[in-house]
């Protein structure tokens, strides 16, 4: 069966790699919105007979979920007999379970619906918490690419003596594969979050470290604030300011403005969602994944 690649509205850069470096095609839909908001869609080349993958980087979700179900669906009545997702960020991975009574366990709803209108998913580096597989929450097929040695080497090429910082312990399991790729030491910091907008960051001394250019390290920057507090601290013992390296380039309302006023070297994303920082190509990583499941 030949494969297909489909894009959502702005992923085309990200498509148009991957369609190069597996030899296949880009179908060409065309999307229009009705002026009560509704979404049409039109596949301009057919999908029947073909296994198809939808490509959709999920940040700012809930808009695009809608257009992502109905793309699905009309690939399928048209005749495509296999459906797949390639989520660069996956989103409603962070509300693992029930923090305050009463509340949605999102992630674990999603995945369900996710599961009713794809075969499969690729996405880059979930956020896994207290999930520690995603098999654990998606009853379809999935793989997971890991971007951290790519942003090793990344640091290791553009930043000389770098001392990888990790602002809380879900981020050692990244900080360390990237201290390690880029042949640098590594810290990981303990942080506290009270609310969506405010957490603190417990830091040692760090006088060790001066002469250090810190690289602060994380899987997604949304509003801002774990970035932001390191940074603050960081900078309060002293030490240079630091380069901000992400994966995921949420960049919730005024973030990124946020985390330059902090005082910053420089601030450096993969492009798993398209953003002006993106600086590490990962849309190689994708491939062979991809290849397994279509
Ligand atoms: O502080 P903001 O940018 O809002 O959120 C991102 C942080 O929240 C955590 O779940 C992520 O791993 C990251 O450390």
């Amino acid at each position: 069966m030949t494969c297909a690649l489909v894009a959502l509205p702005g992923n085309e850069a990200f498509t148009a790699t991957l369609a190069k470096a597996l030899g296949t095609e880009v179908l060409k839909v065309t999307w229009h919105r009705f002026p009560d908001g509704e979404t049409n869609l039109r596949f301009d080349t057919s999908p029947a007979g073909r296994s198809i993958a939808i490509v959709a980087t999920l940040d700012r979700p809930d808009a695009k979920l809608l257009p992502l179900a109905f793309c699905a669906a009309t690939a399928r009545d048209l005749g495509a007999p296999r459906v797949g997702l390639v989520a660069p960020y996956l989103c409603y991975m962070r509300q693992d379970r029930r923090f305050v009574a009463g509340e949605g366990i999102t992630a674990h709803y999603f995945p369900r619906m996710i599961a009713q209108w794809f075969d499969w998913m690729v996405t880059a580096d979930p956020h896994l918490h207290r999930i520690h597989d995603l098999s654990e929450v998606y009853p379809i097929p999935t793989r997971v690419v890991h971007c951290a040695e790519a942003a090793g080497r990344w640091i290791k090429a553009h930043i000389d003596r770098p001392l990888i910082v990790g602002p809380d312990e879900e981020s050692a399991q990244w900080a360390d594969v990237i201290a390690q790729t880029a042949g640098a030491p590594a810290i990981v910091l303990r942080k506290t979050r009270h609310g969506d907008k405010d957490v603190t960051v417990e830091i040692p001394n760090l006088s060790e470290w001066a002469g250090y250019q810190p690289v602060l390290v994380d899987d997604i920057v949304s509003s801002g604030h774990s970035m932001v507090e390191t940074i603050r601290r960081l900078r309060a013992q002293g030490l240079a300011a630091p380069w901000s390296v992400a994966v995921h380039a949420v960049f919730a309302g005024s973030a990124e403005a946020e985390i330059r006023a902090a005082g910053i070297t420089g601030l450096a994303t993969c492009n798993t969602i398209v953003h002006p920082t993106n600086a590490i190509d990962v849309a190689g990583l994708f491939i062979d994944p991809v290849r397994d499941l279509v």
